[in-house]
């Protein structure tokens, strides 16, 4: 578990406090329940800024993400040789470094990095296309490769295929996202490919492919993935979004595959949460896909 206490890729204060409220509802003791060795390695912090900037005068906080992409892609390349680094958000520009980090692991042992985007958002918008100037909309197209980082964003070491691309919970897609994922060749389940076909035949279609390709996976868990009725304690809620129980099978039928390598858990806003419950939730997703089980034996689907 590593700390990323980034909260300035959105527009509001207590992404922060993500990290320790992981903690508080006891991320580790939930791990540890289920046979696994967890080290907690605190929370990152950067030293210092670079001094970059760009045209596009709404984009906020730039130094401090790029600053934060640079520590953390550093960070979980080192850690993904010793184990399944779990990043703690923070707001979802993480995912810049650590997609970055995960990348060049990835070229290292010559295996594809697969990527599973449970998410409302594509978060896909360039330096140039975003209107919000919210960081955390940018890193898939920063990790993709889309022009118009270079020279700020650190050098990606090994671009994301978007083929390897799989989002699911899709429900809020700005213009020129949208006009990307059309151009691009990214798995797109949106709600209404959930209602239409259920969670699980699409994920089924996703983790064959992961497996016939031996590659590593990652999962970015945006908590607006989540139906805010369930997930308040994010900053971004969009109604509609994945229920309590397609959101356990995910992580259930993840477990199944023992195909995850890496994980981030991003976006939890405790300022937002009531009482904790939010956190509380991710934590129980996480125990699923680490192998919390209703019953002792695997689960019989026909
Ligand atoms: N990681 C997130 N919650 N991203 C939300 C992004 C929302 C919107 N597309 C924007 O760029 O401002
Ligand atoms: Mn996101
Ligand atoms: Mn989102």
């Amino acid at each position: 578990m590593l700390g990323a206490p980034v909260q300035e890729g959105t527009g509001r204060l207590g992404c922060d406090m993500g990290p320790s409220a992981f903690r508080a509802a006891g991320l580790a003791g939930a791990l540890r329940e289920l046979g696994h060795v967890v080290v907690d390695r605190g929370n990152l912090a950067p030293t210092s800024q670079p001094e970059v900037r760009h045209g596009n005068a709404a984009i906020k906080s730039l130094p401090e993400i790029v600053a934060w992409t640079e520590l953390l892609a550093a960070t979980i390349y080192d850690a993904s040789a010793e184990g399944m680094p779990i990043t703690l958000g923070g707001d979802h520009s993480l995912a810049a470094g650590t997609l970055s980090g995960l990348s060049r692991r990835a070229a290292d042992l010559e295996r594809p990095l697969f990527v599973l985007w449970l998410d409302a958002h594509p978060d896909l918008h360039t330096l140039d296309s975003t209107e919000s100037g919210n960081l955390h909309g940018v890193p898939m197209a920063y990790a993709t490769g889309q022009p118009g980082f270079e020279g700020i964003f650190p050098p990606l070491a090994a671009p994301l295929d978007m083929a390897r691309i799989c989002m699911m919970g899709i429900r809020s897609v700005d213009p020129a996202e949208r006009a990307r994922l059309a151009a691009g060749d990214v798995t797109v389940h949106d709600m209404r490919a959930i209602d239409e076909h259920g969670v699980a035949v699409l994920l089924r279609g996703f983790l064959e492919k992961v497996a016939a390709a031996d590659g590593l996976l990652h999962v970015s868990l945006d908590v607006d993935f989540l139906d805010p009725d369930i997930a308040p304690g994010v900053g971004t809620t969009v109604p509609g979004g994945a229920t309590f129980r397609e959101a356990h099978l995910v992580m259930e039928m993840l477990h199944d595959s023992d195909l995850v390598t890496s994980l981030d858990l991003v976006e939890l806003n405790p300022f937002l949460d009531e009482r904790g419950r939010t956190a509380r939730l991710i934590v129980d997703l996480v125990a699923s896909l680490m192998g919390r089980r209703v019953l002792d034996r695997p689960t019989r689907s026909h």
